[in-house]
């Protein structure tokens, strides 16, 4: 499944609905769901949206944690699962099996509110442990669902360590391993270490499972040429974070990579399609239009889908600039809703302006939105 494969990466806040079908319209091979804690998927309840033809997992106070559409993801989709506990990983597996065709384990994320519970990078720390989660998620969920079980990684300090565990990784009986080419402690400006991917190609290999890079890869003509630069065979895949963050279109063979106004116009349909949470949607488009555009601010001072249709209108999907400036509609109206928001109360589905949320993505920091 994952052979040669070019991936959309597993990223909190930024991996949800809208970027996966926008990345799997524009030739992504599979999609990755943002990671989710086994607990707070334990906690959902499943459901079909008949309305939107989605599969939602929905917490009581009816934040969607995670919604899939299987007509457009399936054979496309490998759920990312957080996790330190092997009954709890296997809990939350079979929970979400049915409806995704891969289930990976985080052993990358460096962050605090990861590690400090054991999960994400800490479990590099913990080899047992990790080898643990992963051979009972094999044993009960992927082997008698037919759904490969896979795990991300970052690389240890040591070259021979590195090797070490991916040797152990693969006779947990995991499919697919992909390896961060950074270590722990290396921020995403920092240029990967790829200098011994070979290795560990060969050992991956040997035990049958594939191999995908992943590290400050642009889109597809710069993993078709790094795959050559490497000297590593075509069944080695790859995948794209931050680049398909800030455009989801990268994954593209032929057809060349969108600019940011269309990237921005076709996004945004395809959130308000699916209902997506206003806030992550917000989120999204200010990792899309670039700082420096107008657009920017106009879709900062946005309160909901209405007032974001009427900003979408106001560029020429040609070449970017702006049509009118959408200012007065937009005081006109915030004025209005601020009147209707004193009376209604915060939407409970709001799960990216959650005052709990931090930046959970691996060493970034999002843009700065002014109010
Ligand atoms: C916004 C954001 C959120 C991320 N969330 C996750 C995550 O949920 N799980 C994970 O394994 N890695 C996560 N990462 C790390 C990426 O998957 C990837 O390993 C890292 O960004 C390096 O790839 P890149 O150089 O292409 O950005 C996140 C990265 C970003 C930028």
């Amino acid at each position: 499944m994952y052979a040669g494969k070019l991936c959309l990466a597993p990223m909190v806040r930024a991996g949800e609905l809208p970027t996966r079908l926008l990345a799997l319209k524009h030739g992504c091979d599979l999609v990755w769901s943002p990671e989710i804690i086994d607990k707070k998927l334990i906690k959902t309840e499943r459901s079909i949206n008949t309305q939107l033809k989605s599969v939602d997992y929905t917490l009581e106070n009816g934040t969607v944690v995670f919604r899939t559409v299987p007509t457009l993801e399936q054979g496309k989709l490998v759920f990312q699962m957080g996790s330190a506990d092997p009954q709890l990983a296997v809990q939350a597996a079979l929970k979400v099996v049915q409806d995704v065709d891969g289930i990976d384990l985080n052993a990358g994320c460096p962050k605090h509110f990861s590690i400090h519970s054991g999960m994400g990078a800490a479990l590099l720390s913990t080899p047992d442990l990790l080898c643990s989660i992963l051979t009972q998620l094999v044993e009960k969920v992927g082997t008698p669902h037919d759904k490969p079980i896979s795990v991300k990684i970052r690389l240890l300090p040591e070259r021979t360590d590195t090797l070490s565990l991916v040797r152990r990784l693969c006779t947990t009986g995991v499919k697919n391993i992909t390896v961060h080419c950074r270590t722990r402690e290396m921020r995403n400006r920092e240029h990967p270490i790829r200098d011994y991917l070979l290795d560990i190609y060969n050992i991956c290999h040997q035990n049958d499972v594939s191999l995908i890079i992943n590290g400050m890869i642009k889109d597809r003509s710069h993993f078709n040429t790094l795959r050559d630069t490497l000297s590593l065979p075509s069944d080695v895949g790859a995948m794209i974070a931050e680049a398909a963050e800030a455009n989801p279109t990268v994954f593209h063979e032929r057809e060349p990579i969108k600019q940011w106004w269309d990237v921005m116009n076709q996004y945004i349909d395809i959130a308000m399609t699916y209902d997506n949470n206003f806030g992550n949607t917000k989120y999204m488009l200010s990792r899309i239009i670039p700082g420096k555009s107008p657009m920017f601010q106009y879709v900062a001072r946005c309160k909901d889908y209405d007032q974001l249709k009427y900003v979408q209108k106001c560029i020429n999907i040609e070449d970017g600039t702006v049509l009118e400036d959408p200012s007065p509609f937009l005081a006109q109206n915030s004025n209005k809703n601020n009147s209707k928001q004193k009376k209604k109360k915060r939407p409970l589905d709001d799960t990216t302006t959650n005052k709990n949320k931090k930046d959970e993505g691996d060493g970034t920091q999002p843009k700065k939105l002014k109010p």
